[in-house]
């Protein structure tokens, strides 16, 4: 868990946000590493088993404290990702660079650029990944002349060649990584959004209605605002189904569930909850106005004809139950409830009819 802390910061990162905590995660793995490396490479220093001469030693102890900076400035700030790790990479590339003209008795300097344009890869993307390799092998062909003794054309070409190959396989794998995380996200927000749906209408499902409709009102409630809803029952609906057979009945659900999506106000949430039952709710709409919208709908789906194949056309009729919100209502449970008990008000006095 503290572990764990370390590397996110505590931070939640959302489902479709893989990849950016991928990223995150291992951005505060490196810098723990760099931490790490650094300060075991001035305590050798100190004890005089590697000795980085003083200009390194002070370039190595500036990464450390500059490390240390950058990961308390990644605390609890994910939008912080980019610059912190396009500035850590800068950190220790100027400490790489450093090294390969100071520490003249250490011939292995230069692997350090090879975790350059590795870190790149995954930190920045594929692209910065191959900047890096470019970066990396101008670096070292401008530092030739400074450096003593300069590399043989062999160790160089070892060199340059070695950095293409890091470079290519790092910028491969990255391209490959990138592109099926985003396949993946896709794919849970299709899956989400699937979760989410009625199969047979396309309306939503009574959880996601219910997920919905409770945030809405308690923004209401916050906001001092009324909200309504309205439970749509079709009339007779087994007679349909008895009389046309099932897939018919599911032809007439669909129809009524598109006619009522057409009258729904971009601000409104429509679900489908059972069978052939409906539900509207309405934010910041007192119970009179709701009481029009029901009306209309009612009058909408009275009106539809719905042609089958061999030209049958039927019709349908709804009952409608309106119930508006009290100060009280922290869900919509008791809305709904009320909503209910309207429409089977409406059943009772004759259906096709607005009650509530
Ligand atoms: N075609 C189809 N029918 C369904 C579906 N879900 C539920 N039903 C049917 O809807 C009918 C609902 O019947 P009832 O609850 O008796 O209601 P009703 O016939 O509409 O009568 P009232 O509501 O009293 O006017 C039943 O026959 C269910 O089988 C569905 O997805 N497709």
């Amino acid at each position: 868990m503290p572990f764990h802390f370390l590397l996110t910061s505590g931070i939640t990162f959302a489902a479709d946000e893989e990849y950016l905590e991928l990223r995150f995660r291992v951005l505060n793995s490196l810098m723990l590493v760099g931490l790490l490396s650094t300060g075991l490479f001035i305590g050798l220093d100190w004890t005089g088993i590697n000795s980085l001469g003083h200009r390194q030693l002070a370039a190595t102890q500036a990464n450390l404290l500059l490390t240390a900076l950058l990961m308390v400035a990644l605390r609890n700030r994910k939008q912080l990702l980019r610059p912190i790790s396009t500035t850590f990479i800068l950190v220790n590339l100027m400490t790489y660079t450093s090294a390969l003209i100071w520490v003249t008795n250490d011939e292995l300097r230069v692997l350090w650029f090879h975790l350059a344009v590795m870190f790149s890869c995954v930190l920045l993307g594929s692209r910065s990944g191959l900047t890096m390799t470019a970066l990396s092998i101008g670096l070292i062909l401008m530092a030739q002349p400074l450096m003593a003794p300069p590399f043989t054309p062999n160790a160089l070409t070892t060199l340059v060649i070695s950095l293409l190959v890091t470079g290519f396989g790092a910028f491969t794998y990255t391209r490959r990584s990138e592109s099926a995380f985003e396949r993946l996200r896709m794919s849970n927000i299709e899956l989400r959004a699937l979760a989410s749906r009625d199969p047979l209408t396309g309306l939503l499902n009574p959880r996601a209605f219910g997920d919905i409709a409770n945030q809405l009102i308690r923004i209401s409630q916050r906001k001092g605002q009324t909200a309504s809803m309205l439970f749509i029952d079709l009339d007779h609906f087994k007679h349909i189904n008895d009389q046309y057979g099932h897939a018919t009945g599911d032809i007439v659900l669909r129809a009524v569930a598109q006619e009522l999506g057409n009258h729904t106000r971009k601000s409104d949430v429509l679900g489908r909850i059972g069978g052939e039952e409906f539900l509207f709710f309405l934010p910041d709409t007192t119970a009179d106005s709701a009481r029009e919208v029901a009306e209309k709908l009612r009058l909408a789906i009275q009106a539809m004809r719905i042609s089958l194949a061999d030209d049958t056309q039927i019709q349908v009729s709804a009952s409608i139950g309106v119930s508006q919100s009290l100060p009280t209502d922290s869900t919509i449970s008791a809305l709904q409830r009320r909503a209910d008990q309207a429409m089977y008000l409406a059943k009772a006095q004759g259906r096709n009819r607005v009650a509530g």
